[in-house]
C-alpha cells in the first residue's frame, strides 16, 4: 500500500507512512467524536430505568462524570495526534518535495529548459507545491481516514439497530456513486481550467517581460486584445468548472440532508409502534449528523482532490526526467579541448552540427567565428557540457566531458555569456559569485583588471551598492565588465568568451582586451567574436559554417587562401567604411 501511495501522490517513503498514519488518526478522530453519543445514551437509558423503577436517577453520577472526563482527555488526544500527523508530518513532506525539486532542477541538463515554459515551471514549483501542501494536510487524509470511519461507524449504527442504521446510512453509497460518476466530468473540466490558467499566467509574464518592445512596436492595442481573450477564456472555463463541481457537491450534499429526514420517519414510526426507546431514536438523530459531517467536508474538498492528480503528474515528469551524471573527481591530462566528429541538434531532425573536430590547444586562443546561425555558441556550450552531444566526443585533456558530473566539470571553466546574468545583490556579491571565499581584496583586484572601478565609483555605495534585478540599474557594457571580473577572478584554465566585449566602446574594450590578455595566459581560450580585431589576435580560427567546419588555420594564413574566413575579413574592412546618412526624414545606409 506505501508504495502504491508513493506512486500515485509522487511522495517519498516517509511521506507515504506519514499519510497513512494521518488518515488513521483522522478515522480515530471521527469515531471519536461519536463516543459521546453512545455515553449519552447509557446515561440516558440509566435514568429511565432508574425512574421507571423508582430508583434514584442521579445515582452513579460521579461514575458518568469521571467516564465523560476520560472520554474528553481521550478525544482532545486523538485529535492532538491528528493534528500533528496532519501539519507537522505533511509540511516536512513538503519542504523536502520543494527541496528535492530544487536539487533536481540543479541537475536537469539546459535541453529540459528549452522545452519547457518558464512560467509553467515557475508555477509547478510554487502553487502546485502549495497546493499539495493543502491537499496533504487538508484533503487526502481526511477523505481516506473518513471512508474508513464512516464503514466502521455505519457498521456499528447497522447492527444495533439495522432499521434505523438503514435510515442513516442508505444516503452514504448513493452520494459516493453520484461523485465517482462524475469525476470524469469533474477532472475534464479541471483540466480544462488549469490549463486555461496556465495560459493566462503565461500570457501576463510575456507582457511583463516584453511590455518594452510591445511599445516600441506600436502593439500595445492588438497585443492587449490577445490577452484579454486569454483571460476571458480563463473566466470561462474556471466558472464551467467551479459549476460542474458546485452541481455534483450539492446534489450529493443535499442527498445527504435527506438521510435525516428518513431518519426521523423510520425513528418516529418505529418508536410510535414502541419498538425502539425515544433514547435510542434520539441517538441515531445526533449519530447522523455526526456521520454526515465529516462526509460533507470530503465532498467540498473532493474537486480538489481529483483536480491534485494533474498537479501529481506535472511534479512526476520533473522528477522523472533523466539528469546529466558523471564522475566526481578527474584526471585531465591538460586542458585542450578537443571536439571529434560531433553531432548535435536541439530538436530531432534539426541539425546544429555536423561532424565537427577541431582543438582548442592549452596556452592558445582559439577563435570560433562565421555567419549568424552557424553554430558557434551551441559548440562553446558542447564544450561545457551544457548538452550532451548527439555524436562523436568533446574531451577535456582526453576525458570525455560526458563522463564527468556537470558541476565538477564547470570548476575548471570561467564563462563570459553575450547575455549577462546578474542578481538583486552588491556589486561585491555579484564578483564574488565567480569564487566562493574570495577576499574583498581580491574582488576588489577583479573588478580593477576588469575595468569596473570607475563606473562603481560612481555608484551611491561603491562595491556595497545593491544593484536591481538582473542589473537593470547598470548599463550593457557595466554588466559585462562584472561578468568579466567574475571570470578574472575564478582564474580557471579554460576560459570560455561569447562575444565578451560586445557592448563596450571603443576606449574599454582595449582596456577589457588587455585585462582579458592577462586572464588567458598559458589558459585554454575559446572565444568567439564577430570583430576582426579580436580575432586576428588569436593562435588559430575554426570557421563554423551552417553546423561545419568550413576553415581551420592560422587568421593570417586564412586570410592568404582566400575563403571563407578572407571573405569575411574584407566585408568587415568594407563595413567600416559604411555609415547612416538621414536624409529628408528617410533614414538610409550609403557607402560613403
Ligand atoms: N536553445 C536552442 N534551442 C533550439 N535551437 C537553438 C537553440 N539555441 C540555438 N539554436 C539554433 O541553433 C543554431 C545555431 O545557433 P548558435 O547560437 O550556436 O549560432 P551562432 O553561430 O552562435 O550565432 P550568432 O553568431 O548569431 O550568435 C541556430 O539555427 C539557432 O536558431
Amino acid at each position: 500500500m506505501i508504495k502504491r501511495l508513493q506512486q500515485r501522490y509522487a511522495l517519498t517513503e516517509k511521506g507515504a507512512k506519514d499519510l497513512v498514519r494521518a488518515a488513521l488518526l483522522t478515522m480515530l478522530a471521527n469515531i471519536s467524536l461519536m463516543i459521546p453519543a453512545g455515553l449519552l445514551l447509557l446515561v440516558l437509558m440509566n435514568i429511565i430505568t432508574a425512574l421507571s423503577a423508582g430508583g434514584d436517577p442521579a445515582a452513579g453520577v460521579w461514575g458518568y462524570t469521571a467516564l465523560a472526563a476520560a472520554l474528553v482527555a481521550v478525544i482532545y488526544l486523538v485529535h492532538y495526534f491528528q493534528y500533528k500527523a496532519l501539519f507537522i508530518s505533511v509540511y516536512d513532506e513538503s519542504a523536502n518535495r520543494r527541496v528535492r525539486l530544487a536539487e533536481k532542477l540543479r541537475a536537469l541538463p539546459l535541453s529540459f529548459f528549452g522545452k519547457r515554459d518558464l512560467s509553467d515551471l515557475t508555477s509547478t514549483i510554487m502553487s502546485d507545491c502549495s497546493l499539495l501542501e493543502q491537499g496533504f494536510s487538508h484533503w487526502v487524509p481526511q477523505l481516506y481516514g473518513t471512508a474508513v470511519s464512516t464503514v466502521i461507524i455505519s457498521a456499528c449504527l447497522l447492527i444495533f439497530d439495522w432499521r434505523l442504521g438503514l435510515a442513516v446510512v442508505w444516503v452514504i453509497p448513493v452520494a459516493a456513486v453520484i461523485v465517482a460518476a462524475s469525476k470524469k466530468v469533474q477532472d475534464r473540466y479541471g483540466t480544462r481550467a488549469l490549463l486555461a490558467r496556465r495560459a493566462a499566467t503565461d500570457g501576463l509574464q510575456e507582457l511583463l517581460e516584453t511590455v518594452k518592445d510591445i511599445k516600441a512596436c506600436n502593439q500595445k492595442g492588438s497585443y492587449l486584445a490577445g490577452l484579454d481573450e486569454t483571460l476571458a477564456q480563463e473566466e470561462k472555463a474556471t466558472v464551467r468548472g467551479e459549476l460542474v463541481t458546485g452541481v455534483c457537491v450539492t446534489s450529493a450534499q443535499a442527498l445527504l440532508k435527506l438521510g435525516i429526514a428518513t431518519t426521523v420517519l423510520v425513528g418516529v414510526l418505529l418508536f410510535a409502534s414502541g419498538q425502539v426507546a425515544l433514547p435510542v431514536f434520539l441517538i441515531y438523530l445526533i449519530a447522523a449528523s455526526r456521520v454526515y459531517d465529516p462526509l460533507n467536508n470530503v465532498l467540498i474538498n473532493m474537486a480538489a482532490v481529483f483536480g491534485m492528480q494533474i498537479r501529481v503528474e506535472r511534479m512526476r515528469a520533473i522528477e522523472e526526467q533523466p539528469v546529466q551524471t558523471g564522475t566526481d573527481s578527474y584526471s585531465p591530462d591538460g586542458y585542450d579541448i578537443a571536439f571529434d566528429h560531433v553531432r548535435f541538434a536541439y530538436n530531432e531532425n534539426e541539425g546544429v552540427l555536423e561532424d565537427v573536430s577541431f582543438t582548442a590547444k592549452q596556452g592558445e586562443v582559439t577563435a570560433l567565428v562565421g555567419p549568424s546561425g552557424g553554430g558557434k555558441s551551441t559548440a562553446a556550450k558542447l564544450a561545457a557540457r551544457f548538452w550532451d552531444v548527439d555524436g562523436g566526443t568533446v574531451t577535456i585533456g582526453g576525458v570525455d566531458v560526458s563522463s564527468v558530473e556537470p558541476e565538477t566539470l564547470l570548476e575548471n571553466y570561467a564563462i563570459v555569456f553575450q547575455d549577462v546574468v546578474l542578481f538583486r545583490d552588491t556589486v561585491m556579491e555579484n564578483i564574488r559569485l565567480g569564487r566562493r571565499g574570495a577576499t574583498d581584496e581580491e574582488v576588489i583586484a577583479a573588478a580593477r583588471a576588469a575595468q569596473c572601478e570607475e563606473f562603481v565609483s560612481r555608484l551611491p555605495q561603491g562595491y556595497q551598492t545593491v544593484i536591481g534585478e538582473n542589473g537593470s540599474t547598470l548599463s550593457g557594457g557595466e554588466r559585462q565588465r562584472i561578468s568579466i571580473a567574475r571570470a578574472l577572478l575564478k582564474d580557471a584554465p579554460i576560459v570560455l568568451l561569447d562575444e565578451a566585449t560586445a557592448s563596450l566602446d571603443v576606449e574599454n574594450e582595449t582596456a577589457v582586451q588587455e585585462a582579458l590578455s592577462g586572464l588567458v595566459q598559458e589558459k585554454t581560450v575559446l572565444v568567439i567574436a564577430h570583430r576582426m580585431r579580436t580575432v586576428m589576435g588569436a593562435d588559430k580560427v575554426v570557421v563554423l559554417s551552417e553546423g561545419r567546419v568550413a576553415e581551420m588555420g592560422r587568421p593570417e594564413e586564412l586570410v592568404q587562401s582566400g575563403g571563407v574566413f578572407a571573405r569575411m575579413v574584407k566585408l568587415q574592412q568594407e563595413s567600416a567604411d559604411w555609415k547612416l546618412k538621414g536624409e529628408a526624414g528617410k533614414t538610409a545606409a550609403h557607402k560613403a
